[in-house]
C-alpha cells in the first residue's frame, strides 16, 4: 500500500471550513487507498500573532520558552484537523513533533533534525489513522520542545516522507506550484511543471518563501520528489527533483529579497584573518550575513561590503563597532534602503553572457546596481529599494521566464526517460545513519590557471556594470565570479571578475578602455590565481562552513582575495601558490562533513 504526506500550510488551515477541507483531501487520498501522513503548520498568521504575544510581555523572551510558545500554534491545528477527520467519519489521532519521534539538536528556533523514529507513526497507520503530525517543532535529548525556523513544517513534511519511505510528499499550499518568481509581486510569473532541487534551493534562500530552504537541503539529500500543489484545487502542480525542466534556457527563476541592508567596513588590513575577525563578531550575534564582497586590496587596505536582513542592521554595526579598533580598519558605511535580486539557472554555468544580459535588464530599466556577487548557477544585484519592483519585473522580462521554454520537459517526460535509482538502498542506510540535517559535504576543489581583473573608482551609477559585461562578452571571454562592492574612497565601486589565464589580455585591453572612457581610477589584472571552492548542499544555513573556512585560511596565513558563496558552493580566490596547501587544510578541517 502506498504512502502519502501531505502538508497543509498556514494559509491551508486559516479557518474551520479550509480545515474541513483539507481534512477531506486527506480521506479522499486514504480512500484512493493510500496509508496518509498530514502535516500541518498553525492557523493562518498563528505564528506572528504568538511572537507578538511574547515580544509583548518581554523585551528579550528567553529562546527556551519562545519555542515552548511557538509550537503550540502548530498543537493547535493538528488537534482541529483530526477533530475535523473524525467528524467526517474517517480515524484520525494528532501527534505533536515530540510524541511522534522527532529529535533535533537543541539550538532553539533554528534546530536541526537528528533523527526520526517512525514507529509510532507506522503502528498509528497498520491501525486504519491518518496520522496527523504537527510540522515546524521536535524535542532535543532534555525533552525541551524546539522549533525548526519560520517555515520549517516543509523541512517536517520532506524529512517524514524520506523516513517513511513515502512514495510522494505533497505541499499544499495557496499557489499552485511554484512559478517563475512570486507571482503576486508579478502576475506575469510562469508556473513551471519542473524545478531542480539546486534551483529550488537558491531561490528559496533568496526569497522564493514557497518553500522553506532546508526542506529542499533534505530532499535533495535524500532524493524526496516534492510535488508543490494547491490545496484549493486537483491541478497537479510544479514537481522539484534532480533534473531541470529545460537544459538550454540559462535562467529558471527569479527572486527579491526586499529588506536588506548593505554595510561596509573600510580600510581594513589586506592581511589573512580580518575576514575571519569580522565575520566571527557578527556570526556571535546569530546574524546571517549574505553577499559578501571583500574588494581585492590596494595600498595593503582593503574595503569589505556585505548585506544583512535590515531588523539585523543595528546589531551588526554594534558587533563591528566593537571590534573596529582591534582590526584597524578606517570606518564603516551602511545603507538601509537596498534590496536585492536574483537570477538562478542550472545552465548558465555553461553559458557566456549571462549576467551582461541581467545588469542590462537593470541598467535599460534605470536600475542603478550597487553590489554584485555570483556563484556558479545564481547571479544577484544589490539595488535601491524603491526600484526592486521594477528590477524584478525588468530582470524576468529580459530572460523570458513568462515563456516556456522549447526545450521544457514535463514531469511525465523526465520520468519516461530515467531509470530507477540503482543506489536506493545506499540512500536508506544514509538515513539510518545520519544525523539527518548534518552538513553534508561533497568536494573540496580547487580551479588553478584562473586570472583577475578589477576596476576600481567604478562610478556608482546606472548602466555601468552592463557596459563592463557587454564589452567582456562581446570580445568572447568566459566569466567566472564576478563582484562588485564599495572601494571606499570616494563612494565609488570597485568591480572584480576572473577569467582563464588566457584571456587575461584581451580583458585587460577591453578594462582599460572602459577605465578611460568612465574616468575610472585604475584597472588591474593579476594571474596565477586559483579558486577554492568547497561544495556541499545547503551551505549557507549551515553557517559554521563559513566561519570554519575563514579560520583554517587565517592560521594558514592565506590571505583570502575574493569571496563568492551560495546554499551550494563557497568560493574563495587566493594566490595559486597556496592553491594546495588551502585544499589540503580544508580537506582536513571538514574530514567528517566529507561523504
Ligand atoms: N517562486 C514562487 N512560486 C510560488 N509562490 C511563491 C514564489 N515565491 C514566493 N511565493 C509565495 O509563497 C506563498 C506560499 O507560501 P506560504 O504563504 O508560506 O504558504 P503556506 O502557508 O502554505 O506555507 C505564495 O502565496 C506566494 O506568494
Ligand atoms: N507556523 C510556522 C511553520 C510553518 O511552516 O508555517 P507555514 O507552512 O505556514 O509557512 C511558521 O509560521 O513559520
Amino acid at each position: 500500500m502506498s504512502l502519502i504526506v501531505q502538508k497543509f500550510g498556514g494559509t491551508s488551515v486559516a479557518d474551520p471550513e479550509k480545515i474541513r477541507a483539507a481534512a477531506r483531501r486527506a480521506i479522499r487520498a486514504q480512500n484512493q487507498g493510500h496509508r496518509v501522513v498530514m502535516v500541518v503548520s498553525a492557523m493562518g498568521k498563528q505564528t506572528d500573532e504568538l511572537l507578538r504575544l511574547a515580544t509583548a510581555v518581554s523585551e528579550k523572551p528567553p529562546a527556551r520558552e519562545m519555542d515552548m510558545l511557538l509550537s503550540t500554534g502548530e498543537q493547535t491545528s493538528v488537534a482541529l484537523v483530526a477533530m475535523a477527520i473524525d467528524d467526517l467519519g474517517a480515524k484520525a489521532v494528532s501527534l505533536t513533533g515530540g510524541q511522534f519521534g522527532m529529535k533535533t539538536d537543541n539550538s532553539y528556533s533554528k534546530a536541526r533534525i537528528r533523527s526520526i523514529d517512525t514507529s509510532r507513526i507506522e503502528s498509528l497507520l497498520d491501525e486504519g489513522n491518518i496520522v496527523v503530525a504537527a510540522g515546524f517543532q521536535g524535542i532535543d535529548d532534555d525533552l525541551n520542545i524546539t522549533t525548526l525556523g519560520r517555515g520549517g513544517s516543509d523541512t517536517t513534511a520532506v524529512a517524514l516522507a524520506a523516513v517513511l519511505g513515502a512514495d510522494a510528499c505533497e505541499i499544499h499550499t495557496d499557489v499552485d506550484g511554484v512559478y517563475t518568481t512570486d507571482p503576486r509581486l508579478l502576475p506575469e510569473a510562469r508556473r513551471v511543471d519542473v524545478i531542480s532541487y539546486d534551483e529550488m534551493l537558491e531561490l528559496a534562500s533568496l526569497g522564493a518563501g514557497v518553500m522553506h530552504s532546508r526542506s529542499i537541503e533534505f530532499a535533495k539529500k535524500f532524493r524526496v520528489p516534492i510535488h508543490v500543489r494547491s490545496s484549493f484545487s486537483d491541478r497537479e502542480g510544479t514537481m522539484i527533483v534532480s533534473p531541470a525542466e529545460s537544459e538550454s534556457s540559462p535562467v529558471s527563476g527569479a527572486a527579491l529579497t526586499k529588506d536588506e541592508a548593505r554595510i561596509t567596513v573600510l580600510g581594513v588590513p589586506d592581511v589573512p584573518g580580518m575576514s575571519q575577525a569580522i565575520f566571527s563578531a557578527i556570526a556571535a550575534q546569530k546574524v546571517a550575513v549574505d553577499m559578501v564582497v571583500q574588494n581585492v586590496g590596494a595600498q595593503g587596505k582593503a574595503d569589505v561590503s556585505f548585506t544583512v536582513p535590515r531588523q539585523e542592521l543595528q546589531v551588526t554595526l554594534d558587533a563591528i563597532e566593537a571590534i573596529m579598533e582591534t582590526i584597524g580598519a578606517s570606518g564603516v558605511t551602511h545603507d538601509a534602503e537596498v534590496a536585492k535580486v536574483s537570477v538562478v539557472g542550472l545552465a548558465m554555468a555553461r553559458q557566456k553572457s549571462v549576467a551582461a544580459r541581467m545588469f542590462r535588464a537593470l541598467a535599460d530599466a534605470g536600475v542603478n546596481i550597487h553590489m554584485i556577487t555570483t556563484s556558479e548557477i545564481k547571479i544577484s544585484a544589490l539595488v535601491p529599494r524603491d526600484h526592486a519592483a521594477d528590477a524584478l519585473r525588468a530582470v524576468h522580462e529580459s530572460f523570458q521566464l513568462d515563456q516556456r521554454p522549447a526545450d521544457a520537459k514535463t514531469w511525465a517526460e523526465i520520468q519516461a526517460g530515467s531509470s530507477p535509482h540503482a543506489d536506493m538502498d545506499d540512500v536508506v542506510t544514509r538515513l539510518q545513519n545520519d544525523a539527518l540535517e548534518a552538513l553534508t559535504l561533497t568536494d573540496i576543489a580547487i580551479l588553478e590557471g584562473q586570472a583577475r581583473v578589477t576596476l576600481d573608482g567604478v562610478p556608482d551609477r546606472v548602466g555601468v556594470a552592463a557596459e563592463i559585461f557587454d564589452e567582456i562578452g562581446r570580445a568572447g571571454i568566459f566569466v567566472d565570479l564576478i563582484v562588485q562592492g564599495y572601494d571606499g574612497q570616494d563612494g565609488s565601486t570597485s568591480v572584480s571578475f576572473t577569467i582563464g589565464q588566457s584571456d587575461l589580455e584581451p580583458a585587460m585591453k577591453v578594462a582599460q578602455s572602459i577605465c578611460q572612457t568612465h574616468a575610472m581610477r585604475d584597472v588591474r589584472g593579476a594571474d596565477g590565481i586559483t579558486k577554492l571552492s568547497v561544495s556541499g548542499i545547503g551551505l549557507r544555513s549551515h553557517t559554521q562552513v563559513g566561519t570554519v573556512l575563514f579560520e583554517q585560511l587565517a592560521s594558514a596565513k592565506i590571505n583570502v582575495e575574493m569571496i563568492a558563496t551560495s546554499e551550494l558552493q563557497v568560493n574563495v580566490v587566493i594566490d595559486s601558490a597556496r592553491g594546495d596547501d588551502a585544499k589540503n587544510c580544508l580537506r582536513a578541517a571538514f574530514a567528517d562533513a566529507l561523504s
